[in-house]
């Protein structure tokens, strides 16, 4: 059977941590289905529009080899539940897989209907710098049915957090800044132009 890994962010703005997650799962899985989504417990500081451009282009960055890695904007839902249901529509057949990070884990139960979100996707934890696997409580997940399993990755201790709040280069691609400084997006970019100005 077709395994699908199902990946959505915010992206605001993606990272070289989004980065190594897509690459393992170009890997391991036969298709990837990526999207950009608006977060119903955050706040988005650039559109929606340029985070999904801004994924497209780390999808082409990457450059996979097996050219699984693929944008799916018609996935995009801040409800995982919808998103779930409009991937069985594209894949009535396959093997589902919704990839998160360890870092949400202790939120998935406030998550929209997650019960019945855990009865239609197996879910794979990708470990977190911060959030050890091993402290995870997986047991009441799997009380409830659902089928998880942990990565065997370690991404990068990046967040898009520390770019937005501190202008932490290092969380970004070479790609990904290019557009940011092109598009005029975050308020690092007028402050390092500054910057250059008074030297
Ligand atoms: N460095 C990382 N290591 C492991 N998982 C990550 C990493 N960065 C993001 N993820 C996971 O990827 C998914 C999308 O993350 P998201 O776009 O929220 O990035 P973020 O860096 O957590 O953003 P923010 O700092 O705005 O909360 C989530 O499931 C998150 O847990
Ligand atoms: O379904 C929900 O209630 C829900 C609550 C919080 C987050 N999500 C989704 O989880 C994915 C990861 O979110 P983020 O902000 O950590 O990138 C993204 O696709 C969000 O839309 C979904």
């Amino acid at each position: 059977m077709q395994k699908i890994a199902l990946f959505g962010t915010s992206a605001d703005p993606p990272t070289a941590g989004h980065k190594t997650i897509l690459s393992w799962l170009s890997q391991h899985f036969d298709w990837v289905a990526v999207w950009a989504s608006d977060n119903p417990f955050k706040s988005h500081q650039t559109s929606l529009e340029h985070r999904s451009a801004m994924l497209l282009l780390m999808i082409q960055e990457i450059n996979s080899p097996r050219h699984n890695l693929c944008l799916h904007p018609e996935l995009s839902s801040p409800r995982t539940l919808e998103t779930v249901e409009q991937a069985r529509l594209l894949w009535p057949n396959a093997d589902l897989t919704l990839v998160i990070g360890s870092d949400l884990v202790g939120q998935l139960s406030r998550w929209y209907k997650f019960e019945q979100l855990l009865k239609q996707v197996d879910l794979l934890i990708v470990p977190r710098p911060g959030y050890p696997s091993e402290q995870l409580d997986l047991w009441q997940l799997r009380r409830m049915g659902a089928d998880v399993a942990i990565a065997s990755l370690s991404a990068p201790n990046v967040s898009s957090t520390s770019y937005r709040e501190t202008g932490d280069r290092e969380a970004l691609t070479p790609t990904i800044e290019d557009y940011i400084n092109r598009e005029h997006l975050y308020a690092w970019h007028e402050a390092r132009k500054r910057a250059k100005v008074a030297h």
